[in-house]
C-alpha cells in the first residue's frame, strides 16, 4: 500500500511523536479507563465536544493523539498517518487492510455483525429461496461476502445510519448491521436472523512503523497489555 505524501522523503526521526488515533463516539466513551491505565493523558481539550482541535498532545511527549471517525481510524493507520489507532474488528472485517496488523483485542465495544428481517418475513420458508436479497448497510463487503458464501447475490444499498428503517420504506429486503441489545431492532420491528460475527475493539498497528519504529511502538503495545491484564 502506498505510505503517505512525504515532501521530505525522510524517515520519521525518533524525536516524531507516535500517532495514536482514536474514534470519537462511543468507543472512545468505553476507553476512557483503559488510556487512563495506559498513562495516556491527552490535552484537556481532547475530551471537550465543543473542541474543534482534531490533533492533541498528550502529557507524553512521545505520544501524540488525533479523533477521528471509526472507519477512519484504519485508513489513518492503514496509510501510516498514524502508527497506532484503536478501532472495531467490523471496520477491519469491512477493509481488510493489508499494512494493518491487530495484535490486541481490548474487550470493548462488544456487539456483533448480524442480519435482520421484518419480524413478519423471518424464518419463512421462501425467504430461504432467495437467490438474490436487496441489503441496506454501512458494510457492503462484508455482506456481499457474507451472501456470497451462501451463494446468494446481494444488492447493497449503502447507507451511512438509519438501515433499520430501509426494509419497511422499500428500499432493502433486510440490513447488515451491529446489535448488542437488540434495542434498535425490536423498536423498528426487525428481529436478527443470522450472526456474521462477534465485534470488540482492537489495538492495531501499521505494519511498516512496526518495522521502522519497533522499540517505540512496542512499548506502546506492552502498555496496552499490561493495562488489560490490570483491568
Ligand atoms: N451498539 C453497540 N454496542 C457496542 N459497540 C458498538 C455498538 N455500535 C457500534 N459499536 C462499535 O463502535 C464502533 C463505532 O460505532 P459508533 O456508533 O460510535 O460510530 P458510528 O456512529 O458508526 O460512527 P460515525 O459517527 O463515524 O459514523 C463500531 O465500529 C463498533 O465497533
Ligand atoms: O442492539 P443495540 O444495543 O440497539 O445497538 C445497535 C445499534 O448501535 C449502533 O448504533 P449507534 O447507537 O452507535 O448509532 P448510529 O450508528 O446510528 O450512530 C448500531 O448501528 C445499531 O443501530
Amino acid at each position: 500500500m502506498d505510505q503517505p505524501f512525504n515532501e521530505a522523503g525522510l524517515e520519521p526521526d525518533a524525536a516524531t511523536p507516535l500517532v495514536l488515533a482514536l474514534p470519537k463516539g462511543r468507543i472512545l466513551k468505553e476507553l476512557g479507563p483503559m488510556l487512563a491505565r495506559t498513562g495516556i493523558v491527552p490535552a484537556a481539550d481532547f475530551h471537550d465536544e465543543n473542541s474543534r482541535r482534531l490533533r492533541f498532545e498528550t502529557s507524553n511527549p512521545s505520544l501524540d493523539v488525533v479523533r477521528v471517525r471509526s472507519f477512519d481510524v484504519a485508513t489513518f493507520v492503514a496509510f501510516g498517518a498514524a502508527q497506532i489507532g484503536i478501532c472495531g474488528a467490523d471496520v477491519l472485517m469491512e477493509h481488510d487492510y493489508p499494512e494493518i496488523y491487530a495484535p490486541l483485542d481490548l474487550g470493548i465495544g462488544r456487539c456483533r455483525v448480524s442480519v435482520a428481517e421484518p419480524v413478519e418475513v423471518a424464518g419463512r420458508a421462501d425467504r430461504k429461496r432467495l437467490s438474490r436479497v436487496a441489503v441496506a448497510t454501512k458494510y457492503p463487503n462484508i455482506a456481499r461476502q457474507h451472501f456470497a458464501r451462501q451463494g446468494i447475490q446481494a444488492e447493497v444499498v449503502h447507507l451511512n445510519g438509519a438501515m433499520e428503517l430501509a426494509p419497511a420504506l422499500g428500499l432493502s429486503n433486510l440490513i447488515v448491521d451491529l446489535v448488542q441489545t437488540g434495542s434498535t431492532l425490536k423498536a423498528n420491528g426487525l428481529v436478527e436472523t443470522e450472526v456474521i460475527a462477534p465485534v470488540t475493539s482492537r489495538l492495531i498497528v501499521n505494519r511498516t512503523a512496526l518495522k521502522t519504529r519497533p522499540e517505540a511502538i512496542g512499548a506502546w503495545l506492552a502498555r496496552f497489555r499490561a493495562a488489560l491484564e490490570a483491568a
